[in-house]
């Protein structure tokens, strides 16, 4: 099944524009597990076990399982979430970027080694960087493109030879010659929803992957109305503020908790807005 048919049944089956993202910080796990990076996947598997029927996706990123050497930890997370939530896509946050040859390792990593249904990359070596990750079949790709750091404008929002910025470049590439295979989807930050507003208009159907609402303190409601249309799918990312919405024993009933009234406000921002 392609990705984004995935999606888009997870979407409907969940009734939820949100995808948990699973970035594991053993500092911040609860009571015994605190500081103890083989505790891992227990932690990723207990947000997991009690947030699936909520979410449209799940999104580990990478930096958080390796910088603790827990590769293998990842990849008893990807099975498990294949067995209790099948058909709950994965988005593997890698955010990759290199030469073809060096991507088709990455591409292999990402799904085969890590089975994982989707994965971000950065755009920023152009097509020939992106296209390995085209090759496997029903796949996605979501390239980085108005990112919700304050940085983000360093680059992305410097204007090209013709008027155009270079989000709205990445945007426009994306919706067009370099989607051949329908697998493409977009970064955009919760942070900036005029910018959200504008790659929906450059790239009117494709997925668009919008963190930062939560502890970077986007804003839902404006996020939905600038990226939600018929046809046109969001998958808005929430972090820490749901793993980490409390330190106490009650750390996984309380994360299901933020995350059902962040997938509400979601919805109530789609139920008010969508035309
Ligand atoms: O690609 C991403 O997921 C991403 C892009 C971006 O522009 N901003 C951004 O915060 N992210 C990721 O989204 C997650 C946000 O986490 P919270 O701020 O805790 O919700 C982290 O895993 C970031 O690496």
């Amino acid at each position: 099944m392609k990705f984004t048919d995935t999606l888009a049944a997870a979407t409907r089956r969940h009734d939820s524009l949100l995808c948990v993202g699973l970035d594991p910080e053993p500092s911040r796990f609860p009571g015994a597990w605190k500081g103890d990076a083989e505790r891992i996947f227990d932690f990723c598997a207990g947000i997991v076990d009690a947030t699936k029927d909520l979410v449209c996706a799940f999104k580990p990123q990478i930096a958080y399982f390796h910088a603790h050497r827990a590769e293998d930890q990842l990849e008893r997370l990807m099975a498990h979430v294949r067995r209790v939530a099948p058909g709950v896509p994965v988005i593997l946050d890698a955010k990759r970027g290199d030469i073809g040859a060096t991507a088709e390792q990455y591409a292999r990593e990402a799904f085969q080694r890590y089975q994982a249904d989707a994965v971000t990359l950065s755009p920023f070596m152009g097509f020939d960087s992106i296209e390995p990750y085209l090759r496997w079949d029903g796949k996605g790709a979501i390239l980085l493109c108005r990112t919700s750091n304050p940085g983000g404008d360093d680059l992305q929002a410097q204007t090209l030879q013709g008027g155009e910025k270079l989000y709205e470049r990445i945007a426009r590439l994306a919706a067009g010659e370099w989607n051949r295979g329908g697998q493409l989807g977009l970064v955009v930050g919760a942070t900036y929803p005029a910018e959200i507003a504008r790659v929906r208009e450059l790239a009117p159907t494709l997925p668009l992957l919008i963190p930062g609402v939560g502890v970077q303190g986007g804003d839902a409601e404006a996020t939905v109305r600038a990226g939600l249309r018929p046809g046109g799918p969001i998958v808005v990312n929430s972090s820490r503020a749901v793993l980490y919405a409390s330190a106490g024993d009650d750390w996984a009933a309380a994360a299901r908790r933020v995350a059902d009234a962040t997938r509400r406000q979601l919805g109530v921002a789609a139920a008010t807005s969508v035309v």
